[in-house]
């Protein structure tokens, strides 16, 4: 959001003021700290805070969601504080929006969250796909703001030529709207396809029987330096909210000689905007299609409880609580160490770790092992010499107990999962046959 004076090419900070409402609502957040919150997306996103106003009411006013009173406050700190933009903490109506423009008056932005984190994700959108996701979700934000500031009839002054007499007897506005929703349904056919590329891939992965993990957490918990902790990867990490936006899938071996994949993705945040879940289905479900959720979270946010209750809240919403999660606590070099004792106490069931130091992950690698094994069951297969790509994945993807090599091929028994047990089936043989070792070499069933 930064700006650009005429005289300077360096972008210039922009001056932003917040505005926030309490509702009076039992919510998780305080109002505090969904403005701390906010300032910490302002700030990604190019601007200073000068100014944090903050009201307490019932219900939205209709016409300008703050009261008359506060609107006037709100436009001599603008004037005193030269401010460029002001932002709301919570979604606008695209008539509140319009109304308090006029009355802030231009060049003054008037803003809300859900506009302030698609910018971010525009600029911090890299690949393709990423690229045309928030393109989708900021013209599903823009179609009911659209505003027929040029609107005058055009039909009547087209001239000549096929096609030139299209949208006669529109208004400009409802060009305008009809090229939005037009390019709209172009990007979710360009989306679908690329869709249907991943959906491919990640089908591939499935049938090889990969164990996937999957890196979920609240923006900035630290998902990318732990990816890069894990497999030695350098994924871009920043003191940032919504570094990174998209997929990064790195396998890793387990001790136990199994392969399994990571993925770090998008972070998610409280209040995060519908248009911007429903845009980036392709990219999260890259968390549904996952065997295992790794939930990271920020132990030394005094928050840390309601960032895993956001996490779990976008996780419902996107059709993926019902894959089994570990709650990974990280950034544990931040506490004290009666800190550390208090927040083991109260999640038993967690891992501490450190990324950034790197404490704690054989721990975690422990317990993605041990929730990889789970459903496993033992047999015994032999495989013939002919099935190269058979016999790698008996050993990428199980956990081989005893193996060896006869006459007609490998005999291994091992512990694999039940998707690895199917492409094994036709080459399971009876226990006995390891007996005395490898002298007997049985045929397997085909
Ligand atoms: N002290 C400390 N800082 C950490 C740790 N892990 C990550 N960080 C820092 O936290 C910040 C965010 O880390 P990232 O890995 O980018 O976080 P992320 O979850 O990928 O964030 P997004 O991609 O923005 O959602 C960076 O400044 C990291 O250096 C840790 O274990 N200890
Ligand atoms: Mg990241």
């Amino acid at each position: 959001m930064a700006r650009f004076e005429p005289t300077s090419t360096a972008p210039v900070r922009e001056r932003a003021i917040l505005v926030g409402v309490d509702f009076g609502k039992n919510d998780d957040w305080t109002l505090e700290e969904s403005m701390a919150e906010l300032g910490r997306l302002a700030e990604t996103d190019g601007a200073d805070v000068v100014f944090t106003l903050t009201q307490r009411l019932d219900a939205p006013v209709p016409r300008t969601f703050i009261g008359k009173g506060k609107v006037e406050e709100l436009v001599s700190y603008v004037r005193n504080l030269d401010a460029d933009v002001v932002i709301f903490d919570d979604e606008l109506t695209p008539s509140q929006q319009s109304n308090l423009e006029k009355i802030v008056g231009e060049p003054v932005k008037i803003i809300d969250r859900t506009a302030l984190i698609l910018d971010i994700f525009g600029v911090h959108a890299t690949t393709r796909e990423g690229r045309l996701q928030v393109q989708l979700a900021q013209l599903q934000y823009v179609l009911p703001r659209l505003r027929g500031m040029w609107s005058h009839l055009v039909g009547e002054q087209t001239r000549g030529g096929i096609g030139s007499r299209f949208g006669q007897g529109e208004s400009q506005l409802e060009v305008d709207r009809r090229l939005v929703r037009k390019r709209i349904s172009t990007l979710r056919d360009e989306l679908a396809r690329l869709e249907t590329r991943r959906e491919v891939q990640s089908k591939a992965r499935w049938d090889s029987g990969v164990y996937r993990v999957a890196l979920a957490g609240y923006t900035n918990a630290g998902k990318s330096t732990l990816l890069n902790a894990l497999t030695g990867s350098e994924v871009y990490v920043r003191d940032e909210l919504f570094a990174t936006l998209d997929p990064t899938t790195r396998s890793i071996e387990l001790e136990e000689g199994r392969k399994v994949t990571l993925t770090d993705t998008v972070g998610f945040i409280q209040k995060l905007p519908t248009t911007l879940v429903e845009a980036f289905k392709s990219t999260l479900a890259e968390v549904r299609a996952a065997d295992l959720i790794l939930l990271v979270a920020d132990a030394s946010d005094s928050g840390v409880e309601r960032q895993v209750r956001a996490v779990r809240s976008v996780l419902d919403e996107i059709g993926a609580s019902q894959i089994p999660s570990v709650l990974v606590l990280n950034k544990c070099d931040l506490l004290t160490p009666e800190a550390f004792s208090d927040l083991q106490a109260s999640h038993p069931d967690a891992v501490t770790i450190s990324a950034r130091e790197g404490t704690g992950l054989s721990g975690l690698l422990y317990r993605v092992a041990r929730e990889a094994s789970r459903g496993d069951a033992t047999v015994t297969v032999l495989v013939p010499f002919s099935k190269g790509i058979l016999m790698k994945m008996v050993h990428e993807r199980c956990q081989v107990i005893r193996e060896v090599y006869t006459e007609k091929g490998l005999l291994a028994t091992v512990s694999a999962s039940e998707r690895m047990r199917s492409t094994l089936a036709p080459y399971v043989v009876p226990d006995e046959n390891f007996e005395p070792w490898g002298s007997t070499a049985p045929t397997p069933r085909q």
